[in-house]
């Protein structure tokens, strides 16, 4: 019988427990669409399960195949660098368990949609979008590529949804910084300014995000993605890209 791979999580933790939390809630939304997957969390840093515990863990349990998805919206330093070596450690002492990464969630038109939901939910209503500029607020990396995916990203959706400007910011490791942000939408012309942070969880950078809106005067803040609907069916995608690769190889 084909039993498909397990789904690990592998989200990247906080000091702040409202992340662990958000991250909780999203799984169990991926799990409630596909039932009678295993779907498993664990954390790069500061929560536990770490990965190499979760790895166990399924291990004990019978599990032979798992697909680790980076819960991170960018190709940057944790996915390309943190999670390989991580997954290499842990699977080198598990020799039954075959483990593949799946892709980050970024990008992705199911991100850009959770995005415009968290604008409307924080009180944009359509007619609002000529006459608004968005900063896309992400947290950051030292990673160029990521970069200029955020601003890649930045572009594509003024370009696709008709707000009057979006301007990418970053909480860390790189500049323009959330304040900076808003101030250069109102000197493009901006009436009004909403700020819509692309991380998954509240925590650190999130309240960075958030101290920069209100700094510079940004009449909207939207929350985090979270547990938005849109965010959970995107994990499951990620999840079936994934598995559907560990088939074709089982058949090769
Ligand atoms: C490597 C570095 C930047 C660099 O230098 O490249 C970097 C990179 C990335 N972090 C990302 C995400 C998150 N980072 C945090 C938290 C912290 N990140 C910090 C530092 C650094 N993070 C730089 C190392 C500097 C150094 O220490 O040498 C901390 C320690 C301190 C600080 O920022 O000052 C602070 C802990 C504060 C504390 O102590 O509590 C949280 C949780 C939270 O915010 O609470 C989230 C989840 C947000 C979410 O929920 O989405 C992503 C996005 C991945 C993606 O989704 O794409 C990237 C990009 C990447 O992978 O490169
Ligand atoms: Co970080």
């Amino acid at each position: 019988m084909y039993v498909p791979p397990a789904l690990l999580v592998i989200a990247h933790g906080s000091r702040d427990p409202r992340h662990a939390a958000t991250v909780t809630a999203l799984c169990a939304r991926a799990r409630a669409l596909r039932p009678g997957l295993r779907v498993e969390v664990a954390f790069l840093d500061f929560n536990a399960p770490d990965v190499p515990r979760a790895l166990e863990r399924l291990a004990a349990d019978g599990v032979r195949e798992v697909v680790a998805l980076p819960l991170l919206l960018t190709r940057a330093f944790h996915a390309k660098t943190d999670i390989p070596a991580v997954l290499r450690e842990a699977g080198a002492r598990l020799p039954g368990l075959t483990v593949r990464q799946a892709d980050v969630l970024g990008p992705s038109p199911l991100l850009t949609a959770a995005l415009e939901r968290r604008l409307y939910e924080a009180g944009l209503r359509p007619g609002d979008r000529r006459s608004t500029g968005v900063v896309l607020a992400s947290a950051g990396s030292s990673d160029p590529e990521a970069i200029a995916v955020i601003a890649e990203i930045a572009r594509e959706w003024r370009r696709t949804t008709g707000w009057c400007a979006v301007r990418p910011a970053f909480a860390s490791a790189s500049l323009p910084r959330t304040a900076d942000a808003v101030r250069a939408l109102r000197a493009d012309g901006a009436a009004r300014v909403a700020v819509a942070p692309y991380v998954i969880a509240p925590g650190f950078l999130p309240d960075r995000i958030a101290r920069g809106a209100e700094e510079a005067g940004a009449e909207v803040l939207a929350d985090v993605l979270g547990s938005a609907p849109e965010v959970a069916r995107l994990l499951v995608r990620r999840y079936e890209q994934a598995a559907g690769r560990a088939v074709r190889a089982l058949a090769a």
